[in-house]
């Protein structure tokens, strides 16, 4: 069979839409079955996004440098030229937390594929509207929880859920950190609440990541709600949370889960998750977004957690291999389009939903409230 080439339409010319669009414009020898091609890059301002062609793909993506396509990146002055781009299969979207909702819309109504940026949107209800607006349109739809998509998410399911060298899972810690407060200026899109900031929405998917992935989606869970979601935040001047924790009980396994974010400090990177069972623990060194490496930590049987004898530890690592590591979710991004798929089974509308709601609960709990006119509905 010859090799799958998805061609991607672009919407703003920021940060992550600049590493998504070098991350597959890589050319990787362990991947021959899907490749990419940037068929068009959209912006406010044309300039901006000629400018973004010549700096991150100017010979197009891995697809288009091996001549498997014809398409060259165009680039357009405003984001409806993507959407109705007679080459785009699908729209990246890399626009502000705000718009979101709006964008993946005007992509779906396009009758395009969509891609869109963590947090997929401001609310549950927002997203139950892209999701119905997708299926009724047989069109696939993501949130871009790339970490989902890096090796060792795969390494953690099969020691955890199939091997159980852990036993039964009890605790998940998960923190992600990054001190952007008093660092970048009040008007950044992570700090200010005009761009519905915070670390909840900026950092709160991935500080979900390791509770879902592992304890969510245990077996033994068998994909039950954490019954009881609490949260609590201290607040920035601008209005959004500046740090906060939240805690999810998962009376199925006898286990919680306790997340936290803040803007105000850093972590170290050496701890970033802890996952402890009943025969030991699992260290993520980095992450929760961009876990590349875990050591597991097993004590004899039916030793007391008091004073545990450790067995031998074993460490694993999984580097990224060139990149940023957005190139695994675009591959199975393609191969899910490929496939006729609509969702994606590592990254689910009904877990997006699940992850927004928790977000919201605690956004309630912690007196968060947006500017009114933010969210769509
Ligand atoms: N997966 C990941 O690792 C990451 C995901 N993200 C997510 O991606 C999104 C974008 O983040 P990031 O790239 O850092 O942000 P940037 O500010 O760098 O880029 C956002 C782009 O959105 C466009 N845009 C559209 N409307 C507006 C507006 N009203 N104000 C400002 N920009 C606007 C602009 O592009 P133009 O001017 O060309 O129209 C801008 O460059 C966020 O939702 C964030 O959560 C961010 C970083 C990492
Ligand atoms: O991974 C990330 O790091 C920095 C954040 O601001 C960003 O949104 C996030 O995805």
């Amino acid at each position: 069979m010859p090799p799958f080439v998805i061609h991607w339409g672009i919407t703003g010319c920021g940060w992550i839409s600049g590493e998504f669009v070098k991350d597959v414009s890589i050319q990787r020898d362990d991947v021959t079955d899907v490749y990419h091609a940037i068929a068009a890059v959209g912006s406010r301002d044309v300039s901006k996004a000629q400018t973004f062609i010549e700096s991150h793909c100017p010979a197009g993506a891995n697809g288009q440098q091996k001549g498997l396509t014809d398409v060259r990146p165009e680039a357009c002055g405003s984001y409806d030229d993507v959407y109705n781009h007679p080459s785009v299969d699908i729209i990246y979207i890399g626009t502000p937390n705000t718009a979101h909702f709006s964008d993946a819309k005007a992509a779906l109504e396009a009758g395009k594929h969509c891609l869109v940026e963590k947090p997929a949107c401001l609310n549950a209800k927002e997203w139950d509207c892209l999701s119905e607006l997708a299926k009724s349109k047989n069109l696939f739809l993501m949130e871009g929880m790339w970490s989902r998509f890096f090796p060792i998410a795969d390494v953690l399911v099969q020691k955890l859920h199939h091997e159980r060298v852990l036993g039964d899972l009890k605790f998940v810690q998960s923190d992600l950190s990054m001190p952007f407060y008093n660092l970048l200026p009040d008007t950044h899109r992570t700090i200010a609440i005009e761009y519905a900031g915070g670390p909840l929405y900026d950092l709160g998917p991935y500080i979900l990541l390791a509770p879902l992935w592992l304890l969510f989606r245990d077996p033994k869970n068998e994909r039950t709600r954490p019954s009881q979601v609490t949260g609590h935040m201290l607040k920035a001047r601008t209005g959004v949370d500046l740090s906060t924790s939240v805690t999810l009980s998962f009376d199925r396994l006898g286990a919680v889960a306790v997340g936290t974010t803040s803007f105000a400090y850093s972590t170290s990177k050496e701890t970033k998750v802890t996952i402890v069972g009943d025969k030991g623990e699992v260290i993520v060194h980095d992450g929760p977004n961009n876990w590349t490496k875990i050591t597991i930590r097993r004590h004899e049987p039916g030793e007391s957690w008091y004073q545990p004898r450790w067995l031998p530890e074993e460490t694993i690592e999984m580097p990224v291999g060139g990149g940023f590591g957005l190139i695994f979710e675009a591959n199975a991004v393609a191969r899910s389009i490929r496939d006729g798929e609509i969702e994606n089974e590592r990254m689910p509308h009904v877990e997006t939903r699940l992850a927004l709601e928790i977000i919201n609960e605690v956004q309630k709990q912690g007196g968060y409230k947006l500017p009114a006119g933010l969210e769509k509905m």
